[in-house]
């Protein structure tokens, strides 16, 4: 049985995002529930139909403090293994949360034209702290997907909040930033015209400005692009968040790239619960490769949640120039979160 599902699982696999195809027969799957919280939002809606078509998922809770009966309604009429459900308000948290195995959390506001990540930190670090106390105390086990801007507070914050209540497990917490790695992929493969579906291109540090460090000179297939091409695809990929928020003039941030991404890095945690060997993906955690008590980087995800945090590999000198420049932001962002959790 345990190798039907990993032949299941990994012939699913050969493709990034074909999740969205691979067939399953029950029972050789096992049980999973993930909960979406912000669901009725702009990246909570197109997650949680991606989350709906991944059949590693056997319960899908969606709560928002508004609007998810029907986001709930529509998506459970998709023909797919998990059954849904909708909570709205605070007093259905806990019911949305219970016995989840993975909690996704988009909640919060986006930014507009003018705004950095950081001028959310007032409203979305309030309500990032009171999901994770709600988190702490009906799922305490569950791994935690932390989408909600800016990532570089609020993954500290959660941490400071699950240490408060005693629940607190490094391995079971980790910053989104694969649309780090999506966008870096996506604009790479256009310079360096490989197929994109072949590129892999880790990104590391934090998930806001120049803390987004992405590792060209580890890129594959290696296409030995000039200096200057390099320092443009790492602009772009630090600026890509802002490049959507512009073209939005005023509608909110990324909400469909992140909503894939979101569905990328829910998939790879639960694949890694389920004993699918060496997945790895790039993510902010607790780590101890660089001087920062958080940091991203690649992590080989296992059946308790982070199972190693792998290190930075060789850098070039661009990159060993970013690395330094982004330390001391990347620093002020954490220290602000685990103040913010310790002060309110
Ligand atoms: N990590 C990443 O790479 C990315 C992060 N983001 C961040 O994701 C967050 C959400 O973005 P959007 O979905 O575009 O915003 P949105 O405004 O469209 O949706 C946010 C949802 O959160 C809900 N919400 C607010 N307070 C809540 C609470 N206490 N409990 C549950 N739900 C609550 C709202 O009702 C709304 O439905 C923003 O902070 C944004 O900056 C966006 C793109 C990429
Ligand atoms: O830029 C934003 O505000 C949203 C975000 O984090 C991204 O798209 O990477």
């Amino acid at each position: 049985m345990r190798s039907s599902m990993y032949n299941l699982i990994r012939k699913g696999s050969a493709s990034r995002s074909s999740f969205l195809f691979r067939s399953y027969s029950s029972g050789t799957v096992p049980e999973r529930k993930v909960a979406v919280l912000g669901a009725a939002g702009g990246i909570g809606q197109p997650l949680a139909l991606l989350m709906k078509l991944n059949p590693l998922v056997s319960k899908l809770a969606l709560y928002d403090i508004a609007g998810t009966p029907g986001v709930a309604a529509d998506v459970s009429h998709i023909n797919t293994r998990s059954e849904v459900a909708g909570y709205m308000g605070e007093e259905q948290l806990g019911q949305a949360l219970e016995g989840s195995d993975v909690v996704i959390i988009p909640a919060g506001v986006p930014r507009k034209p003018g705004m950095t990540r950081d001028d959310l930190f007032n409203i979305n670090a309030g309500i990032v702290k009171s999901l994770c106390t709600a988190i702490a105390k009906y799922c305490p086990n569950a791994l935690v997907n932390m989408i909600s801007n800016p990532v570089n507070s609020t993954v500290p914050i959660a941490a400071e909040v699950f240490k408060k209540a005693g629940t607190y497990d490094e391995k079971k917490l980790f910053g989104v930033t694969t649309l780090d790695v999506v966008r870096a992929k996506t604009f790479y493969a256009g310079k360096a015209k490989v197929p994109v579906g072949e590129v892999n291109v880790p990104v590391v540090g934090g998930h806001a400005g120049i803390t987004i460090l992405p590792l060209f000179s580890q890129a594959t297939p290696k296409a030995n692009l000039p200096d200057e091409d390099i320092k443009a695809l790492t602009k772009r990929t630090q600026d890509g968040g802002t490049e959507v928020v512009e073209a939005k003039a005023g509608k909110g941030s990324a909400t469909l790239s992140m909503a894939y991404a979101g569905a990328l890095f829910a998939d790879a945690c639960l694949k890694g619960l389920n004993g699918v060997p060496d997945v790895v993906e790039c993510s902010f955690v607790q780590s101890s490769i660089t001087e920062l008590p958080f940091f991203a980087s690649k992590v080989k995800l296992g059946k308790n949640g982070v199972e190693e945090v792998l290190g930075l590999g060789p850098l070039s000198d661009i990159e060993k120039e970013g690395l330094e420049h982004l330390i001391p932001e990347l620093k002020s962002s954490i220290e602000k979160g685990i103040k913010f959790a310790n002060q309110s």
